[in-house]
């Protein structure tokens, strides 16, 4: 039952991907895909690329469960920079230095870093095909998909679905035109996070991002993550690179060992709102 009051948010980002924060620990906030839509709606509504609900964990080694919803409505396993968003405030309220956020793709450790930044263990990259997933049966190292002098992709899935394309030059991709294209192909049944990467030297990468039911993002922590591991799984850069989004730096470190991937970066709170009743009902 929405409260007719509307209910109380918090606008928050992670270089500039953005988001709309609802607390629903203590009173249940039943995120609907239209709901999502209109708070996501830049003109109409709040703005944002996702809506994120924290509720009760449903794990007892967890203190918080995280609900993503994408701006189109689309409910998604795995969102980087809101799980350090989350991460932060649950921490600064339980006065700890670390925190385990659940999710549909399970349990994120976080922890504070040097700088103001959080740390999160976002779990080991899923390299097999049906982990992704993809349509087929494939070498996720090179899918031998092109669009728009994009080619041969790396698959990869941090809990979510990406393709990370290499290219000469990130800016000259026309991210807009290919990116819907390249999200909706047949051979992602759960559409694809599309990633033009440019390896700038061993340890730096310069990343734009097409997200999944959101569009072009200033950043996109899952795509970092993915564009880590397949940097490293091409031989290109080495295990811990700085990526270079549109909205600032994040550090990642594809783990050797367990596979992990280890997100570093920044977070910041922008306003505190109201979402009016008009947004929560259709
Ligand atoms: N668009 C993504 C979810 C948000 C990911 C991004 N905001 C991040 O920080 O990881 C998807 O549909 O998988």
């Amino acid at each position: 039952m929405q409260n007719a009051r509307g209910r109380p948010f918090i606008k928050m980002h992670g270089l500039g991907n953005d988001f709309v924060v609802v607390d629903a620990r203590r009173e249940p906030f039943d995120l609907d895909a239209g709901a999502a839509r209109r708070i996501a709606d830049r003109r109409e509504g709040v703005g944002c690329d996702q809506v994120i609900v924290m509720e009760p964990p449903r794990d007892p080694c967890a203190n918080v469960f995280m609900r993503i919803r994408n701006a189109d409505g689309s409910e998604v396993a795995a969102c980087g920079n809101a799980t350090r968003c989350v991460a932060a405030r649950v921490m600064t309220e339980r006065e700890t230095r670390e925190v385990t956020v659940e999710t549909l793709a399970g349990l994120l450790h976080a922890k504070h870093a040097a700088e103001g930044k959080v740390a999160v263990d976002m779990g080991a990259a899923r390299l097999d095909w049906n982990e992704i997933p993809l349509a087929r049966e494939m070498d996720t190292l090179h899918l031998g998909l092109e669009a728009d002098g994009l080619r041969d992709p790396v698959a990869v899935s941090v809990g979510n679905p990406h393709a990370v394309f290499f290219v000469d030059d990130a800016e000259a991709v026309e991210l807009e035109r290919v990116g819907p294209e390249l999200e909706y192909d047949a051979l992602f049944p759960e559409r694809a996070n599309i990633s033009a990467a440019q390896v700038l030297d061993s340890t730096h990468i310069r990343l734009r991002v097409w997200e999944r039911g959101a569009g072009i993002t200033r950043a996109c922590g899952t795509a970092a993550c993915a564009t880590a591991v397949a940097a490293v799984r091409r031989e290109l850069t080495e295990r811990k690179v700085t990526i270079a989004l549109d909205g600032g730096e994040l550090g990642l470190e594809w783990r050797a060992g367990d596979g992990h991937v280890i997100m570093t970066g920044p977070v910041a709170e922008s306003f505190t709102g109201t979402l009016n009743g008009s947004l929560l009902a259709a």
